[in-house]
């Protein structure tokens, strides 16, 4: 499905169609209680037992010139007077798979006609012009996730910033990508502080001469405004839901040799007390199945990839029995030093995630010497060096931004035994594989031998769990909570047939039939983000946005107006699919459906986090979704979710062969991929399944 064809839209009669109807008794119910039809032990037994690709179009949303030039800060929108809408040449997720260094056209200096062309051809090599955002792209631009100094540096060259939505709250005004600029996060150009590394970077990120100052370029200013100090902002949570209880029927497979017994609860992984301190203060009771496997399998020493529904606890899964070792290890309290050397590295896709995890090692820390820092991309790089020098055992980074500061010499991994890699299978396919690869290799980094790797994500797609052979020792285990690569139950699922001239239409009403309770709208592209968050403005309804082609500053102001309530609807790309935790958030709306059923599963895991419920609506556009409508059907049947028949019809029309049987098929590895090669698994005294034999050494061998 591409863009929305707005030029037609307005010929076009528009066909109304089912608008759902939000009955909250019905809402909280949903269909969860059900177990999972597996095999092996739940995880409460565990104790006794054991592009769309974009045509360019004419015409852009102001008048003459397109976004970056006059944006639309000053041109409400009117469905009359827009003669087209025009079309992003790249949605958010593929950026990140562009490396591409060089100058940008769009959004700071952009005609109205110029549409951008499809696919990273047009984003330029290195030393080109980059195609998005008017400004320097180096280093690692405009990629979605882990928008560096690429991102941040564009759009300044024109001596401009965009501010940042003004509609928020009134429902008047969404001002974003306008020329004139705020100077929000704005160009300092040479001005501002470069912190250079020792001058004797032996080894360097793609990215060098990015941030680092190589190359001389507009630099990021913007330095987050520190997180809340005081003990109640530190371990601030919200309420498990109803059916948090219920992730005790969800059946856990373990997979691999000697897998440690599942604990039952926080007691049996015997923590330090200022540990368990910390954990009652979170409010955490009970373990979640994931963190019921994991936990004592990190503790044992032991690699693990592991796979668990969307809000699921995978984050304490990891922290506390890292913490746990660190604090076993007797950890000494990291110091000033130019250079540091921690102990736990943990990487994730986006800024905002890794600042979430941050937030939470902050919080199972608190009280213990252990000291954790974030750095992300889009802030200033100087701030980053500011927060790793003053000590660091546990680095929360984003690729690009890690990259960098390895580049310059602030970190050293001669130390690292803790490897992680949230949302796993982001990071190592084709966008940020290569550098992770990278980070593997660094001199200094220890082999996988040495270190302790751990891979946590929702979905892990087969070829996913191939790659991941290379970071993992061969004794890794796989731990799959439910149906790997499943939605989460407690997630109600609809999916509506909209053609893309009814979107808007059926959107507003939803919206309206929704109130006040808050709802992530997911749109394929970031142009697009705008449009919609523009136009829903203009229907008075609250809303504000993020994309990768907003400011950092921009980006955390939305999370930070979407989460307080002030913007109740957020209009996002794929930049927002994965990790955030934001309470209460009640509806997804895929205005646009992803790409991938990954995409879509992470995406709808934005509601029905850590056992409450929630909704998500899907608009399923037979003009261009019709590849997503068997794994769908899947996903959907695999959650106990009512499929309608037309998308049966569509699923069994568009049947693919190898795609067979009642389960519609390999859409998800629904295994550890080891398995191919091994014997059959027994249950082990824990009373999960437990591979007996040892597998083929020759196929071990191509883990490697
Ligand atoms: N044992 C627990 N008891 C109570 N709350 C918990 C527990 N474990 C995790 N939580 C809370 O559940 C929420 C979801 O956890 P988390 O973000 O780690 O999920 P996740 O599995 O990583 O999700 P995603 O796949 O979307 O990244 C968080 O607010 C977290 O604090």
């Amino acid at each position: 499905m591409g863009d929305e064809d707005w030029e037609a839209e307005i010929i076009k009669p528009h066909v109304s169609s089912y608008v759902p109807v939000f009955e909250k008794d019905k809402y909280s119910s949903g269909a969860n209680g059900d177990t999972f039809n597996r095999t092996s032990a739940s995880s409460s037994d565990a104790g006794e037992s054991n592009k769309r690709e974009n045509t360019p179009t004419v015409g852009s949303f102001g008048v003459g010139k397109g976004f970056g030039n006059r944006g639309f800060s000053n041109n409400k929108f009117e469905e009359g007077d827009s003669s087209g809408f025009w079309k992003e040449s790249t949605n958010d997720c593929e950026d990140n798979q562009t490396r591409s260094r060089g100058f940008s056209k769009r959004g700071g200096y952009q005609d109205g006609n110029d549409s951008e062309a499809s696919g990273p051809s047009r984003r330029g090599g290195r030393g080109s012009f980059r195609g998005c955002r008017g400004g320097f792209g180096l280093g690692r631009p405009s990629n979605e996730y882990d928008q560096d100094e690429g991102t941040q540096r564009a759009g300044s060259l024109f001596g401009s910033r965009r501010p940042a939505l003004s509609g928020a709250g009134n429902g008047d005004t969404y001002q974003s990508r306008s020329g004139s600029g705020s100077g929000r996060g704005g160009y300092k150009g040479l001005n501002e502080e470069v912190i250079t590394g020792s001058g004797k970077n032996s080894w360097k990120s793609e990215a060098e001469g990015g941030e680092s100052g190589d190359i001389q370029g507009p630099k990021v200013t913007y330095i987050p405004p520190p997180p809340p100090e005081d003990e109640d902002s530190i371990f601030a949570h919200y309420q498990t839901g109803i059916n948090f209880d219920k992730y005790d029927t969800i059946l856990v497979e373990v997979s691999g040799h000697d897998a440690p017994p599942a604990i039952l609860t926080f007691e049996e992984a015997n923590l330090c007390q200022t540990l368990n301190n910390n954990i009652a203060k979170a409010g955490y009771t009970k373990l979640t199945p994931v963190q019921k496997y994991s936990i004592p399998i990190i503790l044992a020493g032991r690699d693990l990839m592991a796979c668990a529904q969307t809000g699921s606890g995978k984050t304490a899964a990891f922290l506390l029995p890292i913490l746990a070792h660190m604090m076993r290890d007797g950890i000494t309290a990291s110091r000033f030093k130019e250079l540091q050397e921690p102990e736990c590295i943990i990487v994730a896709p986006t800024r905002e995630l890794i600042n979430q995890i941050y937030l939470e090692a902050r919080k199972f820390s608190f009280g213990t010497c252990v000291r954790a820092v974030v750095i992300y991309g889009g802030t200033q790089l100087g701030h980053s060096i500011r927060q790793i020098v003053q000590g660091c055992n546990i680095l929360c980074a984003t690729p690009g931004r890690l990259m960098d500061i390895i580049g310059k010499e602030k970190i050293g991994l001669k130390q690292v035994k803790y490897l992680v890699l949230d949302e796993a299978d982001r990071m190592l396919d084709m966008g940020f594989g290569p550098e992770m690869k990278k980070l593997i290799s660094c001199p200094g980094m220890p082999s996988k031998e040495q270190r302790q790797t751990l891979l946590f994500s929702a979905t892990f797609p087969e070829e996913i769990q191939r790659l991941a052979g290379e970071f993992l020792k061969s004794n890794y285990l796989f731990v799959a909570v439910g149906q790997v690569g499943g939605a989460c139950r407690d997630v109600q699922q609809t999916i509506l047939q909209v053609g893309q001239y009814s979107k808007r239409e059926k959107l507003v009403e939803i919206l309206r039939n929704i109130g006040d309770e808050r709802t992530m709208v997911f749109v394929e592209t970031k142009k697009k983000a705008d449009f919609i968050a523009t136009f829903l403005c203009q229907e008075k309804i609250s809303t504000t946005s993020i994309h990768g082609d907003r400011e950092q500053r921009e980006r955390e102001q939305a999370l930070g107006d979407f989460r307080c309530g002030k913007c109740p609807v957020l209009v996002a790309t794929s930049v927002a699919a994965r990790g955030l935790d934001i309470e209460n958030v009640q509806h997804v709306i895929n205005f646009d459906l992803p790409s991938t059923i990954d995409e879509y599963v992470h995406r709808i895991g934005r509601t029905g986090r850590c056992g409450n419920t929630g909704r998500a609506i899907s608009f399923f556009d037979p003009e261009s979704d019709n590849h997503l409508a068997q794994p769908l059907v899947k996903v959907l049947s695999d959650a106990q979710q009512d499929v309608p028949a037309w998308l049966e019809e569509i699923a069994f029309s568009t049947y693919v062969p190898g795609f067979s049987g009642s389960t519609r098929g390999n859409v998800f590895a629904s295994v550890d991929t080891r398995k191919n090669y091994q014997a059959k698994s027994t249950l082990n005294a824990a009373g999960f399944s437990s591979s007996s034999q040892a597998p083929n050494p020759v196929d071990d061998e191509s883990w490697d």
